[in-house]
């Protein structure tokens, strides 16, 4: 039912985005041990500590600028073939210190890998750095202060991701504080392990322009409204939320009571092959909740016009959206 619509999506990790078989042969090139992570083709993880730790382990086996541009490019062209005009992937220097390479050289690497899978299918992606939360205050302030030093015409946004239910977003408001004054685009993971108090703290700390996650805003129907007033954008992750638990099903998954309480809302898959999903699955698991194509096609444009890129590139993504025959994402003007 979804194949054929046009799709944006604003939340997936990069390292999280490796299908398993890439992550097996990048341990064998350097001879690194994977059983304890990878078995059967799948990731290997209970919870979400567990899944954290899997997730670091399948990031250390990226580790040079060439492995992470293959992974952008395979990624962003396995998106471009299910007619995905945008991405915004979550990229984690810190991932590619603890592997000796340089932050720069960390970005430099998908950079190119953006860029190859542009020049191949059109795909739009632009880079939102993450301050790993379980890493710190002072980790996190650490990787602002590099963040506003730092340029690149792809990296556009900062976000805190990882342990939710360690800290206070409190703790982390001064490195946010120097992003949002660098000029960088603002979202955060709130709401997903811990409750509504949690999603109130962003916006009373940080007040992004989006929460990765937020679902559990539902536990406080004042949060809601809030939140619809505000115009928050939710970057709501379906497979991800049951897959780690948040919610039991798709029964019982906010988004339809979200998206009627005028709450803005757009698809996204988080980290896929660890969720066994995909862009295309998430899009899917949100129509058989009940989302007509209009309501899916309308998240799409919410996530657009959410994106961290410049007024021009978005101008040029809502015309894609709003042309009145279907482009592809191959933006060869043929309806496949
Ligand atoms: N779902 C998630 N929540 C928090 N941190 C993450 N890092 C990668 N995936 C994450
Ligand atoms: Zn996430």
């Amino acid at each position: 039912m979804t194949r054929d619509l046009l799709k944006a999506e604003l939340h997936c990790h990069v390292e999280g985005a490796a299908p398993p078989a890439l992550t097996l042969a990048q341990a064998e090139k350097y001879g690194i041990d994977s059983t304890t992570f990878v078995r059967n083709g799948a990731y290997v993880w209970q919870d979400f500590t567990s899944f954290i730790a899997c997730y670091d382990f399948v990031a250390s086996v990226f580790r040079t600028e060439e492995d992470y541009a293959a992974l952008a490019e395979a990624y962003l062209c396995e998106l471009a073939g299910v007619n995905t005009i945008y991405s915004e992937l979550f990229v984690s220097p810190d991932h590619g210190e603890a592997v000796g390479l340089s932050a720069e050289a960390y970005i430099e690497g998908l950079a190119e890998g953006i860029q190859r899978a542009k020049a191949k299918t059109g795909i739009e992606c632009r880079m939102v750095i993450i301050g790993e939360r379980h890493l710190g205050p002072d980790n996190v302030l650490r990787r602002a202060k590099w963040l506003a030093n730092y340029s690149h015409p792809l990296v556009t946004g900062f976000n805190m991701a990882g342990e939710e239910r360690m800290n206070r977003v409190v703790d982390y408001a001064p490195a946010f504080q120097i992003a949002k004054e660098a000029g960088y685009g603002i979202t955060i993971h709130a709401g997903e392990l811990c409750g509504a108090f949690s999603v109130t703290d962003a916006l009373d700390h940080v007040a992004p322009s989006r929460i990765g996650h937020g679902v559990r805003s539902i536990e406080d129907t004042d949060l809601v409204k809030r939140l619809a007033d505000l115009g928050t954008v939710l970057e709501v992750c379906p497979a991800s939320n049951i897959a780690l638990k948040v919610f039991p099903d798709h029964q019982s998954h906010p988004l339809r009571q979200l998206a009627d309480a005028g709450v803005r809302v757009c698809i996204n898959s988080d980290d896929p092959p660890f969720f066994h999903t995909s862009l295309a699955q998430d899009y899917e698991i949100v129509a058989n909740m009940g989302f007509d194509s209009a309501e899916i096609n309308a998240m799409t444009r919410t996530a657009i016009e959410a994106a961290f890129v410049d007024e021009e590139t978005r101008s040029k993504l809502l015309s894609r959206l709003d042309a009145p025959t279907r482009q592809d994402a191959s933006g060869d003007g043929l309806v496949k």
